[in-house]
């Protein structure tokens, strides 16, 4: 049995080849020729899995080591038979530490601002933890989830985009259905949005249109914008990368915790299509140690600096930042060879004060 494998998924290689014959490949580069006598693939975002790869070829199965499939045409692969599944939640734990360094970022009293989550399945729902865990006031908008579950928890889009100091994105990208996300931050939204708010987009480009959030930074009638995702990345526009506070390469998922856990995910499909029980629990042995595991807090300074450095010594986005800024023709190039960068629990957090303590036990650092 074949498998054709992206060449930039962390930790499989040697794990499938008892089983299987394993072919690895730049994800980009994968075409219909590399396909056609493979079994199944296992691929990330970068190949596009429809119609043109797929036709004639014995692909059976697919697995996408990440959370977002917007990259699989799924109605093309229910016509062709080929049974597929993603990683869902797999990288949510990344994206919560990326949206906790956005906000720490920010070096002003957390408490009290009020946070809007568009989207919460498994990532919405951590960043809300994080918005809690920070003491702010979290509003929550999921219009699939408030229809199929009633109740008060979730608001209308438009109370948040009118409360909210931050609003931040965690929906999939649907271009059609009853819940379409394509441009759903549009001109109209952006200028309803709270004055001197902040957008955050860590779902997909597509989601903002990054013409009309160009115009809204240019004119200051938001406050800014954090963007990990673009409109036609990796040809990123330049100069809405100019404009944004905070703009990294696509790697908000990209924790080592976060891509073992895709990993994983899809060797144990794997093994549960192919009925190969060896795979069916597997999990990658053990994650590399950071350098510095130990944080020390001094407590005599304020605790949103306090936060802020802790924050940052778990993961420092002002270095993704300034890559990308510094080359942005580089952005699959800084992706593919993206550092190790480990989730709070892997950090112990020494001093500081106790209420700063207290809220990043909530984001999952463990206390000395
Ligand atoms: O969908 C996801 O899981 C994330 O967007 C993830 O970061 C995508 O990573 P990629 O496959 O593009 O490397």
């Amino acid at each position: 049995m074949k498998i054709v494998a992206d060449d930039k998924i962390p930790f499989l290689k040697g794990v499938l080849e008892p089983f299987f014959e394993m072919v690895y490949l730049p994800g980009g580069k994968i075409g219909p020729a590399d396909v056609r006598d493979a079994d199944a693939l296992i691929t990330r975002t970068r190949t596009r899995c429809d119609r043109a790869l797929l036709a004639g070829s014995k692909v059976g199965f697919i697995a996408t080591a990440t959370i977002g499939f917007d990259h699989i045409d799924t109605a093309a692969l229910r016509e062709l038979g080929i049974d597929w599944t993603n990683a869902p939640g797999c990288n949510a734990a990344s994206v919560a530490q990326y949206l906790a360094c956005v906000l720490a970022d920010f070096r002003i009293p957390l408490a009290g601002k009020t946070l809007g989550v568009v989207g919460v399945g498994n990532v919405g729902s951590r960043v809300v933890r994080v918005g809690e865990a920070f003491g702010m006031r979290v509003l929550q908008c999921d219009p699939p989830r408030a229809e199929r579950e009633g109740g008060s928890r979730f608001r209308p889009l438009d109370e948040l985009v009118a409360e909210a100091d931050f609003l931040t994105f965690h929906v999939p990208l649907e271009r059609g259905g009853g819940h379409p996300t394509f441009h759903l931050a549009d001109a109209a939204l952006l200028a309803a949005m709270k004055p001197g708010a902040v957008l955050i987009n860590t779902s997909r480009g597509e989601v903002v249109d990054g013409s009309a959030l160009k115009a809204a930074l240019q004119a200051g009638s938001i406050g800014g914008a954090v963007l990990d995702v673009w409109e036609h990345e990796p040809e990123i526009d330049l100069e809405l990368l100019e404009l944004v506070r905070l703009g990294t390469p696509h790697i908000a998922g990209y924790s080592t915790d976060g891509k073992a856990n895709g990993t994983a995910m899809s060797v144990q499909a794997v093994g549960r299509h192919f009925g190969v029980i060896e795979y069916t629990g597997w999990t990658p042995y053990s994650l590399p140690v950071p350098e510095q595991p130990l944080i020390r807090l001094d407590a005599a300074l304020p605790e949103s600096e306090q936060l802020s450095a802790a924050c940052r010594a778990s993961y420092d986005i002002r270095f993704d930042d300034a890559q990308l800024r510094a080359d942005p023709a580089g952005f699959e190039r800084q992706r593919g060879n993206y550092r190790i960068r480990r989730e709070p629990p892997a950090y112990r957090i020494e001093g500081g004060a106790p209420v700063v303590r207290t809220a990043l036990a909530k984001l999952g650092f463990q206390l000395a």
